[in-house]
């Protein structure tokens, strides 16, 4: 079951937007004051249109009329480039803000513990990173910009209106109430869908993308068909609730209609009757009704763009939500002594499921200690606290007395089970790890990891792309490159979880010396899913349910004939010499896992 990431309020949105626009004040005065100057330009014309028809009606000669004419042409040119600067600088103002909210939503969705991920799930995080940023990017270019010039238009054409007469001026703003129900009317009803259409497409991305990891477990289980109508439910939803989006959205352009319908008419008759009473002339009534028409058009614009904004709306709240949310900040400690504790260690996923109950368990500087325990003991969780990925629930994990998340970047680096290779040239792959890394010692880094040989033999060399979409690995290989990432990472505690039994047993032997060349030298905790890993090893912990059941050497332990014993015999008995196999393994072109998101370097 997955918690639902937060959602910023319209406050905290609003809080930050204030912020972006702060510190980007003189480029908002400089797009506020173009903005005005454009729409005053386009108002000129109007107001000049009712002067000129009082002049025609007052019988006067036609070359009077020309420099009104000259001046209102200048004007409408310079209104045009003022038009066209305003919608350059909105946009940019929008795009640059967008930008940064880009890079701190995906800076945070980086840095958040893995725990969190697991529990918020990652397609909502796709889906707010990909359709939310999509949203908002097109309501910056397009709808802010037209919005931004409609509201000055709006608001000099109102300001006009009353400077022709304030009687005029009235008698348009009569369509106002009729504007405000309309809104009021559509906001709280649009409002409520619009979040739940971004909801539903939310959870369609999340069940695609489930739907997608699994989907070995799906073939295997035959599960196709659960998952598509579970798909089909959710796109069913989404699709209603746009359609739903839609009719309210038409409903409401009749309200406007009626509202326009309602000003002008209100204009043109009580304009007549002003005319008629002296208070006004036939060119100022005129000019109050073109200035209203024009309204149509910015008014409707604000209006009708609504949804966008509101959706943008959405889309920043959603997104402004991902950083509010806590995320692991990254530890500056130096490393006093590469010892590696964990004293009283208990942990759980769920709450009230114990993972782990009061581990204590000390890897000596330069030692190299093996994690044994069947299916489900918690080795793969001992090892996330020990690289700091995961924090205990109680007791505590440190190095040299420094709690393990606290140190700087580089001390301890766990290689997992779900290596990824990232999409570029296998020797950028390996540079992750240390970006300044000349080819020599990447060179060397492979070599000693036993990857050499095969990295040369590549269509390219170590320049060939590997990864998604580039040429494919086999899980050995990705795990040699992950061990010569570590070797030029060179950190001093080294915690290694590998999938070696994913390597056939040749390969996995492979394996097992280029982890010892690795490690060699450094403080090692060892998942040993093989329990020839664990025979090399200085000392070995057996861990049954979440606790230590046994501890000691491996020779010690198999003549004590305790668990670890029956678990070496048990192995023994299964693992008799085969014929050597390829050591291929599938195909592998990386996996995401939690490795992009740890304390202690992933690799
Ligand atoms: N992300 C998770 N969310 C919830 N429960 C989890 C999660 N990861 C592991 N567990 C549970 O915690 C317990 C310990 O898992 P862990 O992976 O640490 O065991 P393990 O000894 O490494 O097993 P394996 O040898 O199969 O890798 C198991 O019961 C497992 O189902």
């Amino acid at each position: 079951m997955t918690a639902a990431l937060p959602i910023a309020t319209p406050r905290q949105t609003w809080r930050w937007l204030c912020t972006q626009l702060r510190a980007r004040r003189l480029e908002l005065a400089f797009t506020v004051a173009t903005g005005l100057g454009a729409a005053g330009a386009s108002v000129v014309p109007v107001t000049a249109l009712g002067f000129l028809v009082d002049l025609v009606r007052d019988g006067a000669a036609s070359a009077a009329l020309v420099p009104i004419g000259l001046v209102v042409a200048a004007i409408a040119l310079l209104g045009g480039i003022a038009a066209g600067a305003t919608t350059t600088m909105v946009s940019r103002l929008g795009e640059r803000i967008l930008a940064h909210l880009r890079e701190q939503t995906v800076g945070v969705a980086l840095r958040l513990p893995v725990t969190t991920l697991d529990r918020v799930g990652r397609g909502d995080l796709l889906a707010r990173v990909g359709a939310d940023v999509a949203a908002v990017g097109a309501a910056a270019a397009e709808v802010l910009p037209t919005v931004i010039s409609a509201l000055f238009l709006a608001l000099l054409s109102v300001t006009a209106m009353f400077g022709l007469d304030w009687r005029l001026g009235l008698a348009g703003l009569a369509a106002m109430p009729a504007y405000l129900l309309a809104l009021r009317w559509y906001l709280p009803r649009s409002a409520p869908i619009y979040a739940a259409e971004r909801a539903a497409v939310g959870a369609r991305s999340q069940l695609l993308m489930e739907s997608l990891q699994g989907v070995r477990t799906v073939h295997a289980y035959r599960l196709e068909g659960r998952h598509l109508h579970a798909i089909d439910g959710a796109s069913v939803r989404a699709r209603d609730l746009s359609v739903g989006v839609f009719a309210l959205f038409t409903r409401f352009v009749g309200r406007i209609n009626r509202a326009e319908l309602l000003g002008l008419a209100t204009i043109l008759i009580a304009g007549f009757w002003f005319v008629r009473s002296g208070w006004v002339t036939v060119g100022e009534t005129a000019a109050a009704a073109v200035l209203f028409h024009r309204l149509f058009n910015p008014v409707s614009m604000i209006l009708f763009t609504f949804d966008e904004i509101q959706a943008a709306g959405a889309g920043l709240a959603r997104l402004v939500g991902v950083g509010t949310l806590p995320v692991t900040p990254p530890g500056v400690r130096p490393l006093a002594a590469a010892d590696l504790t964990l004293r009283d260690v208990t942990f759980e996923y769920d709450e009230r499921v114990p993972v782990l109950r009061g581990i204590t368990l000390r890897v000596a500087p330069g030692e190299r200690v093996a994690l044994v325990g069947s299916t489900g003991a918690g080795k793969t969780t001992v090892a996330s606290i020990a690289a700091g990925i995961l924090r205990p629930l109680t007791g505590t994990a440190t190095a040299g007395g420094v709690p393990v998340d606290q140190l700087a970047p580089g001390i301890v680096a766990i290689v997992s089970q779900e290596t990824h290779v990232f999409a570029g040239p296998l020797i950028e792959d390996l540079r992750l790890a240390r970006p300044a890394a000349t080819a020599e010692a990447a060179e060397a880094a492979l070599a000693r990891v036993g990857a050499l040989h095969w990295a040369r033999a590549l269509p390219d060399g170590l320049t060939t792309v590997v990864g998604e979409g580039g040429h494919p690995l086999t899980a050995a290989q990705a795990q040699q490159l992950a061990l010569a990432r570590l070797v030029l990472l060179d950190p001093a505690i080294a915690i290694l979880d590998e999938a070696t039994a994913e390597a056939g047993s040749a390969g996995a032997r492979e394996l097992e010396e280029s982890a010892l060349a690795a490690t060699k030298g450094r403080t090692t905790l060892l998942v040993a899913h093989r329990l020839t890993q664990a025979a090399g090893a200085d000392r070995v912990v057996v861990l049954e349910h979440g606790a230590v059941v046994e501890e000691g050497t491996h020779d010690g332990l198999v003549a004590e004939g305790g668990r670890y014993a029956t678990l070496w015999s048990a192995w023994r008995s299964r693992n008799q010499p085969t014929p050597p196999d390829q050591g291929a393994g599938p195909n592998y072109t990386g996996r995401s896992g939690p490795n992009a998101l740890s304390t202690g370097d992933f690799l």
